[in-house]
């Protein structure tokens, strides 16, 4: 989706499509990082309010999903007075199984329309690596800028992460030119579903970002992609298709170097 600097208006944009993808048979739904603004000067005021993760809790239990509700601002749950950028999983009975806090922020000069992105200003990093079994199996979380670093992914094949949610707003810059081979690379080198919903489009002028959400398989294979514009994507997650890979081909029992 586009989100913009009006938070409702963000909100009811994100539920429409949510509730469509329930429609269409969606068990698990990601949304992209930041889908209630985009807007750093909102983050604070976003962080205080207590009704956000209640509304995303009754918006799975309501249409009776999993929801992998993409990156909100939260307070720290220590003393930092920075927020962390948290992705909250939430099952199909409204209640939050999973958080897990943005690892690698996004302190980088990328030469577009924005300048540069200074996201540590606003958060403090988070610490632990979280998988969490869903009933699509066994889920592992990153966010955004995360998909660089394949350390992390590794941990979270390593943890027994099957798919892994990839909420993003990947810039239209850097997009252009790395989002599909990051996300095809992390797929096939960990040999999991890599499910990435991206953020797309203008955002009031200031930022553009890439778009082309995507569900890529095991194999590295693109099941299905969006262009520029916001919609949904769904496929089917076949985890026997993943066992014949991991079979064929166990390069995690090749690993000569770092083994868990
Ligand atoms: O890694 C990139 O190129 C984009 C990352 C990004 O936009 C973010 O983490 O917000």
């Amino acid at each position: 989706m586009c989100s913009i600097a009006d938070v409702e208006a963000n909100l009811a944009a994100a539920h429409a499509l949510v509730a469509d993808a329930a429609r269409q048979g969606a068990r698990l739904v990601v949304v992209p990082e930041m889908f209630l603004t985009l807007d750093g000067s909102q983050f604070q005021s976003l962080a205080a309010r207590s009704d956000l993760v209640s509304t995303l809790a009754a918006w799975a239990q309501d249409l009776g999903i999993w929801l992998v509700a993409g990156a909100i601002p939260l307070p720290s749950p220590d003393d930092d007075v920075r927020l962390r950028s948290a992705c909250c999983v939430f099952n199909d009975q409204g209640e939050q199984v999973a958080r897990y806090d943005k690892i690698h922020l996004f302190d980088v000069d990328v030469g577009d329309a924005q300048g540069s992105y200074q996201e540590s200003d606003r958060f403090a990093p988070g610490e632990q690596v979280v998988v969490v079994d869903t009933p699509v199996g066994r889920l592992g979380l990153a966010i955004c800028y995360d998909l660089r670093f394949a350390e992390l992914f590794q941990r979270l094949a390593d943890q027994g992460a099957e798919l892994i949610s990839l909420p993003a707003a990947f810039t239209h810059r850097t997009g252009e030119a790395h989002w599909q081979s990051l996300l095809r690379a992390r797929a096939i080198e960990q040999q999991c579903f890599i499910l990435a919903a991206n953020q797309c489009g203008w955002h009031d002028d200031k930022r553009q970002t890439w778009g082309h959400s995507q569900i890529i398989d095991p194999w590295g294979q693109v099941l299905t992609e969006l262009g520029h514009e916001s919609g949904v994507a769904l496929a089917d997650i076949d985890l026997s298709w993943q066992q014949e890979v991991r079979r064929r081909m166990p390069v995690q029992q090749h690993r000569r170097l770092n083994k868990p």
